[in-house]
């Protein structure tokens, strides 16, 4: 027995339910006819299509009766024909996708290419790279049409025994998690061929009409029937177990199924056709253990579609086994059809050549005698059990499913005999009549909304939205996607006389069983929604009641937090008046402040300019004061000179009078007077003169004894200057300190404030003399003079001063005005010579009161 490991106890899936129509409602195998194009152009052709529906068959000289003369050319009618030019897409449009359509829509479908070998049954069933043929298309318009829809894997698990169970989302996520370390898988990935897996994708587009209210899941199987044995090609381990035959079972519903056959679930038409690349290539393993040609065996292809309708929130796949329904598509890829006697086969060869045939010759004659059935109302059993591959399709026969064939055909003249036979075969499959399946009978699907799963995904995004912008009406909201109260469809009319009364009958009692389990459904929900609703007014006038008391304790206190705020309010008002009167004031006070800080800057400028005009008058007054003091002292000091001089001069007198007086009484002789003249004073006399362009005085100094007049000097004579010039420099008492930056340069310099010692001119061997100045300029300011001038000796012993050169230093205020100082800087020399210069050259220049009239 078969182990089928569960997760749960599931109930039995029932299997798609499909029922004959009444009679009448019956179709006839749809043949078509595919010619291929010719190897070599110049072969001979025996074939041609000569409309849409027709080929043309003639016999050629080769053929085995042709020189009998039975032959005959034949015209051979099918639903469709497609010539050499026809492409895969138009081949895969017309005949395959109308049967993924049914797939989709849960009725079965079988498709088989029937020819003689390298007629284009592969080519047309499978294709190549660039001309991909029906089984890919079917596979990729399927994941095109359910890809949004799709369960994840292992929701829906194979039972073994041809249903599937229906696995919670924990569940199926252990066994995804089995799966992912399955070794099956890495082998699976390992023996990928990427050139297959690249093919993956064809030019066709998403089937419309789906029911988005479903979800999906694709299970995939690959047989071969060979030398009358089934092997499963997608079987784990090793190929050994490939190569075990496999037996033929019918299930609870009367279905066919490979028992224990490999069941693969694929997401993709890449995972679909990596799968069937898998078998294709155990089958290459199998036949060559085997030493048997893959074209000489029968692939059967079969793809299921599981689909079951969502939750009643649109979300997850309803754990009713009874909502599922299962349909398939098989796709058959025969051997070739060609005779023994022809392919001269011996042993194996024609073991499986007669193999091929007996089951070639079984469908021919299972169909025979369904067409006869049918034609002429007999019951003749039909053999479908005497070969596997109509064991496998017989509930197809049964009128469980859609059944077309492809007839390809090789035009070429050597094939005519078998491309005969192979017309008279598709000829008569032709008129074989299958009964319409009825519209599958897809479970009911609870009333559910339709539309609900979409809805569910827009309230999600809605929800998510909302939470992205924290929105809090994210947690309230609520979507209820429930039943919908109908009892649709309504019943038909029947009429019980008719020959089918008693099919309708059944149908009627079918459709009212439906409708009572409908209404006990729709009864029992609405209970639950009674009682749902009644224990939600029940808590919600608990929860009124409370909200009632806790909303009156709430407003007293709300009343009292009203006054309370009230006051505060006032309050606040009266303060922010307050605060504005403040505000007011401080900005007044800031003003003010602002414009008295303004003034004191102002006077403290003022303050500031009076210092220094104060301090700049002081400086003045100082300076004028000591040039003033010392002029009235000199002045003091030089009538204190002549006082005492005309003293001594008059005590001379007096004492000369006084020696001559006591001469003549001390005499005998009494002396005559002589008068003596009056001595002449020192002279220094000052005498202005032109030197070297510049203005300048000159100075003269006599010894007491000398004559009277200007001491004859020769200018020419210097004194010796070996040792340098040596200054006399001539400054007053109390000099005013300048504290300049230029100094006078007067290198060995003896400073005298008198000229009282002559030596001091006319002794010593100073060379240069330097009278130094002090004055108020015009504007007050000190102003410093230095008369340079010559030391020269006399010839009487004295010396004279020739002055040479003057210089003037003088400070200024820099705030003084300019036209002041220029007036100070135009004083010229001799214009506005200093009195003081005068007086302290007194002594040198008394006698000579006036300097523009020289004694000399
Ligand atoms: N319609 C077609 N257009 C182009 N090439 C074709 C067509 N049909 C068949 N062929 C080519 O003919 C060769 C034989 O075709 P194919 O293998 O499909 O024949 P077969 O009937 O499956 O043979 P067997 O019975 O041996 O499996 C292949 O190379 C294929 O590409």
């Amino acid at each position: 027995m078969y182990k089928v490991t569960r997760t749960k106890t599931p109930a039995k899936t029932p299997k798609m339910k499909t029922r004959p129509q009444p009679s009448g409602l019956r179709d006839s195998v749809s043949v078509f006819c595919r010619v291929r194009p010719m190897q070599c152009e110049s072969d001979l052709s025996c074939l041609k299509a000569i409309s849409k529906t027709t080929v043309h068959l003639t016999p050629p000289e080769i053929a085995i009766n042709f020189k009998v003369g039975t032959l005959k050319e034949t015209q051979h009618i099918f639903k469709e024909v497609f010539d050499e030019n026809s492409q895969q897409r138009e081949v895969f449009n017309v005949v395959a996708q109308p049967l993924v359509e049914a797939l989709i829509r849960g009725k079965n479908g079988l498709l088989f290419t029937y020819g003689v070998t390298g007629s284009g049954k592969t080519y047309t069933m499978t294709g190549d790279n660039q001309n991909q043929g029906i089984m890919p298309r079917c596979l990729d318009i399927l994941f095109k049409t359910i890809n949004d829809y799709q369960t994840k894997k292992f929701v829906f698990k194979p039972d073994r025994l041809n249903g599937f169970e229906i696995l919670s989302e924990a569940d199926a996520m252990i066994e995804r998690q089995a799966e992912m370390n399955a070794k099956f898988n890495k082998l699976r990935r390992k023996d990928s061929d990427p050139e297959i897996a690249s093919r993956a994708s064809t030019d066709v587009s998403a089937l419309s009409g789906i029911d988005e209210d479903n979800m999906y899941a694709v299970f995939v199987t690959y047989v071969e029937v060979y030398n009358n044995s089934v092997y499963d090609l997608l079987e784990e381990g090793s190929i050994q177990k490939t190569l075990q035959t496999k037996i033929i079972r019918e299930d609870g519903t009367k279905n066919m199924f490979v028992h224990g056959v490999t069941e693969v679930e694929v997401k993709s038409m890449e995972d679909a056709i990596e799968v069937f690349h898998l078998g294709q290539k155990r089958k290459r393993m199998g036949h060559t253990i085997l030493n048997s040609e893959s074209s000489r065996s029968h692939s059967v292809f079969t793809v299921r579609l599981v689909q079951a309708p969502t939750d009643i929130d649109g979300e997850y796949v309803m754990k009713d086994k009874k909502t599922v329904t299962v349909s398939q598509l098989s796709l058959v890829d025969l051997a070739g059809s060609e005779r023994t006697n022809r392919t001269k086969n011996t042993g194996q060869r024609l073991r499986e050549a007669g193999n091929i045939n007996n089951s070639l010759m079984t469908l021919r004659t299972c169909l025979e005698i369904l067409r006869e059935n049918q034609l002429s109302g007999s019951v003749k059993k039909v053999p479908y059990r005497e070969s596997k591959l109509t064991h496998l399709f017989k509930n197809y026969f049964d009128g469980e499913g859609i059944v077309k064939m492809i007839v390809c055909v090789n035009p070429r003249a050597e094939d005519y005999d078998e491309t005969a036979q192979v017309m008279r075969f598709a000829e008569m499959t032709q008129d074989v009549q299958i009964a319409r399946p009825a519209i599958s009978i897809r479970p009911d699907m609870a009333g559910f909304t339709p539309g609900r799963r979409k809805a569910n995904q827009i309230f999600k995004a809605a929800v998510n939205n909302l939470m992205a912008n924290d929105d809090d009406r994210a947690r309230y909201v609520d979507i209820d996607l429930g039943l919908v109260y109908s009892l649709e469809p309504n019943l038909q009319r029947i009429n019980l006389n008719s020959p089918n009364a008693d099919d309708l009958v059944k149908e009627l009692m079918n459709q009212l069983e439906q409708r009572i389990a409908r209404k006990k459904l729709l009864s029992s929900d609405l209970a639950a929604k009674q009682a749902n609703i009644r224990a939600k007014l029940v808590q919600t006038e608990k929860d009124m009641l409370v909200l009632k008391t806790e909303n009156a304790s709430v407003n007293a206190v709300l009343s009292h937090e009203r006054n309370k705020t009230t006051i505060i309010e006032n309050k606040n008002i009266s303060y922010e008046r307050s605060i504005d009167d403040l505000n007011r004031q401080v900005r007044d006070r800031d003003q003010r402040i602002s414009e008295l800080e303004r003034k004191l800057a102002m006077m403290e400028q003022q303050v500031s300019q009076k210092e220094i005009e104060k301090e700049r008058q002081k400086k003045k007054y100082t300076t004028k004061f000591a040039v003033e003091k010392e002029e009235m002292s000199r002045e003091l000091e030089m009538k204190l000179r002549a006082q005492q001089d005309k003293l001594a001069n008059e005590m001379r007198l007096r004492d000369e009078k006084l020696r001559l007086v006591t001469d003549i009484i001390n005499s005998p002789v009494v002396p005559s007077y002589k008068r003596q003249p009056e001595r002449e004073p020192d002279i220094v006399a000052a005498t202005p003169s032109t030197h070297a362009g510049t203005s300048s005085y000159s100075a003269t100094m006599h010894t007491p004894r000398s004559v009277r007049g200007v001491a004859v000097a020769n200018v020419r004579h210097r004194r010796s200057r070996s040792a340098g010039d040596k200054w006399l420099a001539h400054t007053t008492t109390k000099p005013v300190p300048l504290g300049t930056v230029f100094q006078p340069f007067l290198p060995n310099r003896k400073t005298v404030t008198k000229l009282t010692e002559l030596k001091d001119v006319s002794k010593s061997n100073t060379s240069k003399y330097c009278l130094i100045s002090q004055s108020a300029d015009t504007d007050g300011e000190l102003e410093t003079r230095l008369f340079k001038g010559d030391i020269i000796p006399t010839m009487t012993g004295g010396a004279q001063v020739v002055l040479n050169d003057v210089e003037c230093l003088k400070q200024s205020s820099p705030v003084s005005s300019p036209a002041r100082k220029r007036l100070s800087s135009e004083m010229r020399v001799g214009e506005l010579s200093p009195p003081e210069v005068k007086a302290r050259c007194s002594t040198g220049i008394e006698g000579h009161n006036n300097y523009k009239k020289p004694r000399i």
